[in-house]
């Protein structure tokens, strides 16, 4: 199982997260969120990591321009596509960057919505599923309905997220078979402020799992 932590803004506390050995670690390139950090905030943030650390970018109705510029800067190993990105804008990006993991991330609220889902997983490596808000890209804290994504299986490997916290992130995976799970604000005690000893909560609930048949 593979964890995603989400949403670092400070170079301390991501320093402090990579020792925890989650898998992914992501930064929000999404100007209007209050996680926001820029491309020499990521390469000051990524520069000390460990190589085996995938980092993602993640964007929101972004060009390819400036995915390119700040996957550059910034040193990142992973792209998140979180907006409203088209399917050949995905592909775009895959043929631009075959080296890097390509998430393409949908906000589900329907099951029209997970067979929308099933499209891009043709097209990029790595599908996410969060949950819908009327007003928030992501970072949101609210949670999926579970029993709809039951027997969500895509093409390729895919990532919970949506309001999971370490006290319920077992619940979900009791009920769903992702390949990953992501966390933002479930690990924080105020937009951006990680919470090193909820991320390390977060970490071991989902490892133990691991070891559980
Ligand atoms: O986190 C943000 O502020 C954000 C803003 C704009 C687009 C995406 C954003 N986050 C993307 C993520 O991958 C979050 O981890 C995901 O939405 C889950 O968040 P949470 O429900 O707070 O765990």
């Amino acid at each position: 199982m593979r964890i995603k932590i989400c949403g670092l803004t400070r170079s301390d506390q991501t320093t402090a997260i990579a020792a925890l050995a989650p898998d992914l670690l992501g930064f929000i390139c999404v100007p209007q969120s209050p996680r926001y950090v820029d491309p020499l905030q990521i390469q000051a943030m990524v520069d000390p990591l460990p190589p085996a650390l995938t980092t993602v970018g993640v964007f929101a109705d972004a060009s390819l321009a400036v995915v390119a510029h700040t996957v550059k800067t910034g040193g990142l190993t992973g792209i998140q596509l979180h907006g409203n990105e088209s399917l050949d804008f995905c592909r775009e990006i895959k043929q631009n960057f075959a080296q890097t993991e390509v998430i393409k991330a949908l906000r589900v609220r329907n099951a029209a919505d997970l067979d929308q889902a099933l499209a891009y997983g043709a097209v990029v490596d790595t599908l996410l599923l969060d949950a819908y808000h009327p007003h928030q890209l992501g970072g949101t804290g609210e949670t999926l309905d579970w029993a709809m994504v039951q027997g969500f299986q895509p093409p390729v490997p895919w990532f919970l997220a949506g309001g999971l916290k370490p006290d319920n992130v077992a619940t979900a995976l009791g009920q769903l078979t992702p390949q990953g799970v992501d966390v933002s604000s479930g690990v924080e005690r105020s937009p951006g402020d990680k919470d090193s000893q909820r991320v390390a909560a977060f970490i071991t609930a989902v490892r133990s799992l691991d070891f559980v048949g």
